[in-house]
């Protein structure tokens, strides 16, 4: 089953609180109203840790941001409002940790490692803004803990610099193909590159993640093989902030969770065979020798005397060798399944 990660990214405007209530939305249970089974829902969520001093130019620090969806008079005021501190990455790890999900955590500095000394993610995670920070890559394959790669921005160049840099230390990596355009449009998703990157790097786990409104890509690229994907979530998509519109609330997470899993149990295997399942409706709808006259007993069976009708209990045509040139045992009305204890 592909792992699938809830991120939280900045979704919770300065609140472990709101932290909190998306790891709850994340966690309800998804049941597939047709069938009335229980799916398995998201696998982790994921925080994401800046050190506003390795994070932006002193120009844009400075610079005013008045957007709607602006929590400072300036961009560096903004992202500090936006700014978890480790105790509280903790306590929303504590909170998923209890819930029964993984943590992952995208690290945006090296000093942001400290954080580590509370608590293991069970993965690390590297924005597709930072796939050419090889410093920090460096600092983060260091830790040994399993890590995921974003290519938002990048080419297999920078793809291939930062795995050089993990391989060093490791081999848990996971790729995941990304297009870092908020919201991405159809048209510049282009997820066959899923499976090139399967064939590219076969060692790896390779995964997607999605910027589109919406889940059929999600759900598409699962159906392509990736084997993780990450999706921003929220509690609600009204709510103040850059990235609440564009990401899934409760109905959304259920919706998407719904149609993967049940992709996932569709997959079957590559054969050709015939279900159990398929028992009643063959019984009901394929077809038998059956008479086209009314037929005595004694009869010596012709192919003039037979044609095709449901059920489908009887000899099939490719078997009319088992009838044809045999004698019936009883008078047999016109329109009935010729079935072989008919025939002597
Ligand atoms: C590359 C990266 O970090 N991207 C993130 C994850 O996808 C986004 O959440 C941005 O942080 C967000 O869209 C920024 O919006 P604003 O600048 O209004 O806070
Ligand atoms: C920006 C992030 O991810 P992506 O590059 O996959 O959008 C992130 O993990 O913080």
């Amino acid at each position: 089953m592909a792992y699938i990660i809830g991120e939280i990214g900045q979704n919770h405007n300065g609140s472990v609180d709101i932290a909190k209530l998306i790891v709850d939305v994340v966690t309800r249970q998804v049941d597939d109203k047709l069938f009335g089974t229980v799916l398995k829902g998201m696998d982790a969520v994921k925080l994401t840790k800046r050190d506003l001093d390795y994070e932006l130019s002193a120009s844009q620090m400075s610079r005013p941001y008045d957007s709607p969806n602006s929590f400072g008079k300036t961009y560096g005021e903004h992202r500090a409002f936006l700014e978890l501190d480790d105790h509280q990455h903790l306590d929303v790890y504590n909170y998923a940790k209890e819930k029964g999900l993984d943590f992952v955590e995208t690290l945006c500095a090296p000093s942001c490692l400290k954080m580590l000394n509370l608590f293991t993610p069970d993965k690390l995670k590297v924005a597709s803004r930072d796939l050419t920070n090889l410093p920090l890559i460096e600092a983060m394959a260091e830790t040994k803990i399993p890590i995921i790669l974003s290519t938002g921005m990048a080419g297999e160049k920078e793809l291939n610099d930062a795995l050089n840099v993990i391989e060093k230390h490791h081999n848990d990596i996971t790729i995941l193909h990304c297009v870092s355009q908020y919201p991405t449009e159809y048209k510049n998703v282009n997820l066959k590159t899923i499976t090139y990157l399967k064939r590219m790097y076969p060692n790896y786990k390779i995964g997607y993640s999605d910027h589109t409104i919406g889940i059929a890509t999600p759900i598409a690229a699962v159906a392509m093989g990736a084997e993780v994907i990450e999706k921003h979530i929220t509690l609600d998509r009204q709510m103040k902030g850059t990235d609440q519109a564009g990401s899934l609330s409760v109905d959304g997470i259920y919706r998407m969770m719904r149609d993967i899993r049940n992709l996932e149990n569709s997959f079957g295997e590559e054969l050709m065979k015939i279900e159990d399942s398929v028992d009643s409706a063959r019984h009901k709808l394929e077809r038998s020798i059956a008479s086209n006259k009314d037929l005595n007993k004694g009869a010596v069976l012709r192919e003039e005397d037979i044609h095709l009708l449901s059920p489908g209990d009887g000899v099939k045509w490719i078997d009319k060798s088992l009838i044809i040139g045999k004698k019936l045992k009883n008078d047999l009305p016109k329109d009935e399944i010729i079935y072989l204890n008919n025939i002597e």
